[in-house]
């Protein structure tokens, strides 16, 4: 399956961003901890030139805690300053005003060198479609800022919030970028739902979901759906179909509904927590 998915909006709101970063302080980018990699938008880093940088691992609680780790200190390493954050449930957010003091260090300095008193700093919320920027807003602003959605695309106008004196938040749509060279990037990205299903084969993905859990994680599919582990993902299916009960008329089985429930389970954290990819 070829994945990728640029919809026009996107090219819209990458523009509008390029205009708003002039009055950026900081750039607060999401990564979802799953996929750190994957959902990381290229064209950010260009984007984002001469401002100060701020990482948020989001989705702590479906990644596996161990490489979240890893990739904390790979971005560290890389010059970025790094909170692990479960939008959510809101672990994590507490961390996040002495990040942004210590990534505007510069800036608050320069301010009171001019004897400007109380600008806030200025933040743009970044992150591709579905990684929680929503989430994040409502959960740090501390009341229903932004409207949330699981479906990728849900932001799509401009808007700014102004948590209190010293910071305002501006989110943005969530974007992605005209071709994945790498075509596991995309993989990983329809995997985690940043891409709109709608698009997407999902009995295809469903089995790259069952083909990785079973060499990654054994146990974790007999545990959820009683079945038995092997490398023939589509037996697995199969299998998963049968136990629960998805059927066309006429009793036969009815993949797409087995592979939707596969994808739901696996994006929701019913599978266990993964991490799809290392530093
Ligand atoms: N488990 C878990 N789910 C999260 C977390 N953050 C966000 N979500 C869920 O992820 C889904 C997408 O969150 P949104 O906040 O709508 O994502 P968004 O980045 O604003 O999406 P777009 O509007 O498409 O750009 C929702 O179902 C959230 O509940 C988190 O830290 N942990």
């Amino acid at each position: 399956m070829n994945y990728q998915w640029y919809p026009g909006h996107m090219t819209k709101a990458k523009r509008q961003m390029m205009e708003d970063i002039k009055l950026i302080d900081l750039v607060i980018e999401l990564v979802d901890a799953r996929v750190p990699y994957a959902s990381r938008n290229p064209e950010i880093n260009d984007l984002a030139r001469n401002k100060a940088r701020i990482i948020l691992l989001n989705k702590v609680d479906l990644a596996d805690e161990s490489k979240t780790v890893k990739w904390q200190k790979y971005f560290e390493e890389e010059g970025f300053t790094v909170v692990k954050v479960n939008s959510k449930s809101g672990a994590g957010l507490k961390l996040i005003q002495g990040a942004i003091q210590e990534s505007c260090k510069a800036k608050i300095e320069r301010d009171k060198r001019r004897g400007i008193k109380n600008r806030p700093v200025r933040a743009m919320v970044v992150g591709i479609p579905n990684v929680g920027k929503s989430t994040f807003i409502n959960s740090y602003a501390g009341k229903a800022a932004t409207k949330t959605g699981n479906k990728p695309g849900v932001t799509k106008g401009k808007q700014w919030i102004r948590l209190n004196r010293s910071l305002e938040l501006l989110d943005t749509p969530g974007i992605l970028w005209p071709k994945f060279e790498d075509q596991k990037v995309g993989l990983h990205l329809a995997m985690i739902g940043s891409i709109k299903d709608d698009i997407l084969n999902t009995e295809e993905l469903a089995l790259e979901v069952l083909m990785f859990f079973q060499s990654e994680y054994p146990g974790n599919l007999k545990k959820r759906y009683g079945i038995e582990e092997s490398k023939k993902w589509v037996d697995m299916l199969s299998q998963i179909a049968r136990v629960r009960q998805c059927l066309k008329k006429g009793e036969e089985l009815d993949y797409v509904k087995a592979a939707d429930i596969v994808l739901d389970d696996f994006r929701n954290g019913n599978l266990g927590r993964l991490t799809l990819e290392e530093p």
